[in-house]
């Protein structure tokens, strides 16, 4: 009766797949971690839950993903299948994967206009299939590269396909933002493209950007030559932990049943504006944690400052910037310098994991200054909460956000591709 339901991830591209393996990686091992600071019995419905939403069973009882993965070249699959299987706790099913000989070559229409149409049915009959395998669906996550050829218009393809053939189920995309520099020159063409076509079919877009998280990389985990790996695996840690199960009310003992369908009830209350940011805190190195301690009021505090300042991780948050006063007038607000960069939300979601969760207090995230004045504020913020610790952190909290932090990088996405478009470059 309490069983969650399931999720099934679509992988597309280089960036899709070996994000897609760290993520189940990464959901997998903390739901077996052998400190999860909480009783035997939470802990056994913690992995249970876990373990329904994104693992099937296999018959000599090893857990297969419950994904598909789509690339139009072997490489990335091939590798993606070995690493799973060296793990020797969890795999790839063997029916799972489509590819091709050949990729896209970053040409978005390629991967939207060949690619999709000429392999529709094979990719469809793939997903159907992992569909079949689940006894209820939560929804799909889609996870693609934005700036690609294959994972962003093959993605936004089957994405639309999805949204065709199961237009009750749930489909939320994770999209990787392109770095700012030094990267294809069309990917800010292909980037419009994809965000386009995925906001008239997906139900919410968890946006990524390479920028930030590198920076995270350096940073915080003090890694000093950065590989899409160690990129991947901060990404995975903050995904896991928003997906990994939470209570299902105050009070309550038994896990949220459906997800997406209560992430996207908590913050997407407007269809027309769905992109979302993940931020998380305290982040670092397994050495630094080993000497560190936390408090829910520490954390809180500074999560907090970190959205309404717009910041990607906990180093370098500028403690300046205040929520606008209320009662003034809309330019008289702007005319305060610092309030200029406030980040003003439409709904926020914190998610706390860890000792003593329940008495943490979240008050400092309702303040009605930090929302827009067209949406009750009541309906703005929510908490999920569990007792049961993330990984090796003994107290750890996700933030998930529909604000404005995704307008300038979008402005200035959009600015150079019309740069690009008037001095013909296309
Ligand atoms: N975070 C992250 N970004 C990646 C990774 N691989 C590629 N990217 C980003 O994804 C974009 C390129 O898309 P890819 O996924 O490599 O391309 P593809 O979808 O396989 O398409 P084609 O190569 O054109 O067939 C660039 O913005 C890269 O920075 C990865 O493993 N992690």
């Amino acid at each position: 009766l309490f069983l969650s339901m399931s999720i099934v991830t679509v992988q597309l591209g280089q960036c899709g797949n070996q994000i897609g393996f760290e993520v189940f990686d990464a959901l997998f091992n903390d739901s077996h971690c052998p400190r999860g600071l909480c009783s035997k019995k939470e802990n056994e419905a913690y992995q249970a839950s876990c373990k329904e939403r994104f693992f099937s069973e296999e018959e000599n009882g090893v857990p297969l993903a419950r994904a598909v993965l789509v690339d139009m070249e072997p490489k990335v699959i091939n590798q993606t299948l070995s690493k799973a299987a060296r793990s020797g706790r969890w795999k790839y099913g063997q029916h799972s994967c489509f590819c091709q000989k050949q990729g896209s070559g970053n040409n978005w229409a390629y991967g939207y206009s060949v690619h999709g149409p000429r392999h529709e049915e094979s990719i469809m009959n793939l997903i159907r299939k992992e569909v079949e395998k689940c006894d209820s669906l939560s929804g799909f996550f889609i996870i693609m590269s934005m700036a690609g050829g294959t994972g962003s218009g093959l993605g936004a393809f089957v994405t639309q396909n999805l949204q065709d053939q199961y237009s009750s189920a749930l489909k939320m995309n994770q999209i990787i933002w392109p770095y700012g520099t030094g990267e294809v020159i069309v990917q800010n063409y292909n980037s419009i493209l994809t965000l386009s076509h995925l906001y008239r079919s997906s139900d919410a877009l968890l946006v990524h950007e390479n920028d930030a998280v590198h920076k995270i990389c350096a940073k915080l985990m003090n890694i000093k030559q950065i590989s899409f790996c160690d990129i991947n695996q901060v990404l995975a840690h903050q995904l896991g932990s928003v997906f990994q199960p939470t209570y299902s009310g105050e009070g309550s003992f038994h896990y949220r049943r459906n997800p997406l369908g209560d992430l996207m009830e908590n913050l997407v209350p407007h269809p027309e504006f769905k992109m979302l940011g993940v931020r998380n805190i305290p982040q670092m190195s397994e050495n630094s944690l080993a000497y560190s301690t936390f408090t829910w009021a520490g954390l809180l505090k500074h999560l907090r400052q970190m959205l309404i300042s717009n910041a990607k991780m906990e180093e370098g948050i500028d403690w300046q910037v205040r929520p606008p006063l209320s009662g003034l007038p809309p330019l008289g607000k702007m005319s305060v310098n610092r309030e200029i960069h406030f980040n003003t939300s439409i709904a926020n979601l914190v998610i706390l994991r860890g000792k003593d969760a329940h008495s943490a207090d979240v008050g400092a995230f309702k303040d009605p200054a930090l929302y827009t004045s067209w949406l009750e504020p009541v309906h703005a913020f929510n908490v999920w909460k569990t007792q049961r610790a993330f990984r090796k952190y003994e107290r750890s909290a996700a933030l998930v956000s529909n604000s404005q932090s995704l307008v300038k990088p979008l402005d200035r996405i959009v600015g150079k591709a019309w740069n690009m478009f008037a001095s013909r470059t296309f």
